[in-house]
């Protein structure tokens, strides 16, 4: 079996706003990533997850047992990063080290030296006195070192600089080698997306759009300029057009269409990533 988690049709509303139904299965070796628009779930969803938040139907379990059950033996195997910590201001790395690597029985302590050398962390200072940023990387630390088979990741590139984001992606891709982890990772920046995940789990409003692999979002739009004018009627798969231009997500039947009315295309090209998802969440 190499599911490690596994969501069953989740539903949660906060006041008025409503997430999912959602399906959802991290399998061993995969990353996946919750993209979607501010305000869509993401993080809601990673604290259901962590059973922070409670689901008002549907389950989710890690290591098939149930997050709300009984047995609480999955908290061990999963490592989660929230967006903003609550109580950790008046400590030091140190400190937090200390009260954190024995609640976790696999605590890897050269995990945490490594990732605290890497992103290059002061391990004497107040949490309260880091840099937005530098507690990102403090927290990270805190959270990979724990050493479980999940790692669910909320935003944690937010505030992160440059060559700091560079020696992230190697050090999880480094975490993912055993090929026995799974991370998933909520995010807006496209770099981590291309550089990270295999899935992308797709949320607008709430609205659980579809869990992807990455190559068929790469490969879901294509966009064609036209030496002749459009005609008035809709194209297969069109999803806008603009003057000579219009995107499809259906190019094999958009072109048999164009030739069998004897159009004309002069270019063609497939929408990058970020285009795509755009086109997805404004859907
Ligand atoms: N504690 C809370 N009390 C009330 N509403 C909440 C609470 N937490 C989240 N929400 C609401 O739930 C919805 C989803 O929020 P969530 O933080 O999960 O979105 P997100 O996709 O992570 O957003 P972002 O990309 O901006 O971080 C929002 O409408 C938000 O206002």
């Amino acid at each position: 079996m190499n599911d490690l988690a596994e969501i069953n049709q989740l539903e949660k509303k906060v006041d008025d706003f409503q997430l999912g139904p959602i399906d959802l299965t991290i399998e061993a070796g995969t990353i996946t990533a919750l993209v979607g628009t501010n305000g869509s779930g993401k993080s809601t969803l990673l604290k259901l997850m962590m059973n922070l938040a409670k689901a008002d139907t549907g389950n989710i379990q890690v290591h098939n047992r149930f997050v709300n059950g009984p047995d609480e033996g999955w908290k061990t195997t999963i490592a989660y990063q929230p967006q903003t910590v609550i109580g950790w201001n008046a400590f030091t790395g140190s400190t937090l080290r200390d009260f954190i690597a024995p609640l976790y029985p696999a605590w890897d302590e050269n995990q945490f030296k490594k990732v605290v050398q890497a992103l290059q962390v002061p391990l004497n200072k107040r949490f309260g006195k880091l840099s937005q940023g530098m507690q990102q990387k403090l927290t990270l630390a805190l959270t990979i070192a724990r050493n479980t088979s999940i790692l669910l990741l909320d935003e944690p590139t937010a505030f992160m600089d440059i060559p700091s984001k560079q020696r992230l992606m190697n050090i999880l891709t480094e975490w993912m080698e055993s090929g026995d982890r799974a991370i998933v990772i909520s995010t807006h920046q496209v770099d981590d997306i291309m550089k990270l995940a295999d899935y992308l789990c797709v949320l607008q409003d709430g609205k659980w759009l579809g869990t992807y692999e990455k190559e068929t979002i790469q490969h879901m739009y294509c966009k064609y300029w036209m030496r002749d004018a459009l005609p008035s009627e809709t194209l297969p798969g069109e999803v806008s057009r603009e003057a000579k231009q219009f995107i499809t997500n259906k190019p094999a039947a958009a072109e048999k269409y164009l030739q069998d009315e004897q159009l004309q295309w002069v270019n063609q090209q497939t929408l990058d990533l970020e285009e795509s998802l755009t086109l997805l969440l404004n859907k």
